[in-house]
């Protein structure tokens, strides 16, 4: 039996930030947020420069960067702006998305197939300035190969389709979403690619994704920050973690199931 290798858990703090900006001020502060998943156990936090400042602004980004203790991964959308700012913040990572000014959250993952020629100098560009790149994709064979043909070291599988249905209790198109994420973590897996996945997870589906050995992080933002409302951050923090070890303990007492 081989022991999977362990889950990070990175925190997006998007929306202490979406909270703050409903009145204007400073407050709630998305890198005191930060700095508390910290304290409660995250391995890193994630936050995504919209190009409309939705929610984290410019000086988030520097602060965090310059504050937190733990690698920061830096969600934006391939533009030559974003790319300026990145390179200037230096973040460990930065995961490309693909991004629409009217909708209300990121919908899907990047056609990096359709794409490849424009993502290219942005992979080369970021990697050579040391920063991890990692494209935020479906769990779609074809993407799943040009990601790895386009030497990016990580992929992060967006999750939101599985957890919609899942919430929804639409169990058929949950079932069929779940499997084509366990297919993709394998692909990707043996396509050399480090393998995460986010959008939309909760504690349940958090647990589950767990179980999957090829999965060596989960970023998750919005449930978290909703649910520390009610039992504070670092409650929910450590509740989660809790929920990964689960899924992750499940998994270790699988006989070879453990091999990613
Ligand atoms: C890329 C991604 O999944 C997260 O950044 C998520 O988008 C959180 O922010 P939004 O809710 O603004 O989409
Ligand atoms: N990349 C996904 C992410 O950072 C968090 O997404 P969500 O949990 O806010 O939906």
């Amino acid at each position: 039996m081989t022991k999977a290798p362990p889950l990070r858990l990175g925190v997006n703090v998007d929306h202490v930030a979406t909270l703050r900006n409903a009145r204007g001020g400073a407050r709630p502060d998305p890198v005191r947020a930060a700095l508390t998943a910290i304290e409660a156990g995250a391995d890193g936090i994630t936050a995504h420069l919209r190009e409309d400042r939705r929610h984290i602004r410019d000086a988030d980004m520097a602060r965090l960067k310059a504050e937190i203790s733990k690698p920061l991964n830096f969600e934006m959308a391939a533009n030559d702006d974003m790319l300026r700012i990145a390179l200037v913040t230096k973040p460990h990572a930065v995961c490309l998305v693909p991004e629409r000014r009217e909708e209300l959250t990121t919908e899907g993952g990047l056609d990096v197939v359709g794409q490849h020629n424009v993502l290219k100098p942005f992979i080369a560009k970021l990697s050579d300035a040391g920063v991890r790149v990692s494209l935020f994709i479906a769990a779609d064979p074809r993407q799943i190969e040009m990601a790895a043909s386009l030497r990016a070291p990580v992929i992060e599988i967006h999750t939101g389709a599985w957890c919609d249905a899942v919430v929804d209790g639409h169990t058929a198109k949950a079932d069929a979403e779940w499997q084509r994420i366990v297919a993709g973590a394998r692909l990707a897996r043996s396509a050399g690619l480090e393998v995460h996945a986010g959008h939309g997870l909760d504690y349940a589906t958090s647990e589950k994704i767990a179980g999957l050995p090829e999965i060596a992080e989960l970023n998750i933002g919005y449930f978290m920050i909703g649910e520390a409302l009610f039992v504070g951050l670092a409650g929910t923090v450590r509740a989660m973690r809790a929920a990964m070890d689960r899924g992750r303990e499940r998994l270790a007492s699988q006989p070879d199931a453990g091999n990613a």
